[in-house]
């Protein structure tokens, strides 16, 4: 049994319509996860000489689709080669959200009985840490995590697993310290490790930040875990969250921002993208808009 439609000289079945939807929104899927990359413009070339393909397949022209098909075939290669980082991130998300995660809805649905896991703790040790470090000039990056303890991450570091705490931190990011370089991963308040290497971001980011703060955007890419960096240089506050930033925050903004991340909250629209030329448009925006 198939439903026919007709629209012009086609007929289009129902399942043909749900193939085109689909389609439609795994390209739009593909779309947002590399809007403001490099990787967008090769996409758009990709998707461009596929399309180019189809149509001139479709009018016969032989010659011609018989050497893009070869392009097409070597062309899906290729892709994944110069994909891979996004392919990964892709991976990452669809794992997130599948029936095995923790967030997804039909588990919760399943399961409507079980109390979500509370992720939250006494964050003050971070946001005291973090005003000593600003004033004192000392660079910091702390990766915030409240679904995994990110062990991929940890492991590239040394492993402490200790509780969290203002002079633990301290400590750790002072210059003179072995363990101040790299990041520390904090999960279900403790500091699950130190020292931790983070992939940095290929994007194009503010002149004003350097590796601690693409690593900083990178790790927020690449997992949903929310990322704070200390500005060595300015003591400036910077947050990161899916690849999204909010620079020069307060200590009070900073906590608000982490307990509500612990909570849950969907904190997107209150971060900016890094392609807004000017970072801090959508706060002087939110300010001025109080005033
Ligand atoms: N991939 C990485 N993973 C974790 N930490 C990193 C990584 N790359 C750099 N860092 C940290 O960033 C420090 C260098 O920071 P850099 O001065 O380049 O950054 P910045 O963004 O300009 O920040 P600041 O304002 O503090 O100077 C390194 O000493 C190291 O601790």
């Amino acid at each position: 049994m198939s439903l026919l439609f007709k629209i012009g000289f086609l007929d289009i079945s129902i399942v043909n319509m749900i193939d085109i939807a689909l389609v439609a929104a795994l390209l739009y899927q593909v779309y947002k996860l590399l809007k403001g990359s490099v990787a967008i413009k090769i996409f758009l070339g990709f998707l461009s000489l596929y399309l180019i393909y189809l149509l001139v397949r479709a009018i016969r022209m032989e010659l011609l689709s018989a050497i893009l098909g070869q392009f097409m075939g070597v062309g899906v290669i290729a892709a994944i080669i110069i994909f891979a980082p996004e392919i990964r991130k892709f991976l990452l998300i669809v794992g997130r959200s599948s029936i095995f995660s923790d967030d997804n809805i039909l588990k919760d649905i399943l399961f409507f009985w079980r109390k979500k896991e509370n992720t939250s703790f006494n964050i003050s040790p971070i946001i005291d840490a973090s005003k000593n470090l600003a004033g004192s000039n000392m660079g910091a990056l702390m990766v915030i995590s409240s679904s995994t303890e990110l062990k991929f991450y940890a492991e590239s570091g040394d492993i402490l697993d200790a509780e969290l705490s203002k002079r633990l931190l301290i400590s750790i990011f002072n210059k003179y310290s072995p363990l101040h370089d790299g990041a520390v991963i904090i999960y279900k308040g403790r500091i699950k490790a130190a020292r931790c290497i983070l992939p940095v971001t290929e994007r194009e980011v503010p002149a004003q930040f350097g590796l601690r703060h693409r690593a900083g955007i990178g790790m927020s890419e690449a997992t949903d875990a929310l990322i704070l960096v200390v500005s060595e240089e300015t003591g400036q506050i910077s947050m990161m969250k899916n690849g999204k930033v909010l620079h020069n925050l307060s200590f009070q903004e900073v906590r608000e921002i982490i307990n509500d991340y612990l909570n849950n909250e969907d904190l997107d629209d209150r971060f900016e993208n890094l392609s807004e030329q000017e970072l801090g448009k959508k706060r002087n925006l939110a300010v001025s808009g109080k005033n």
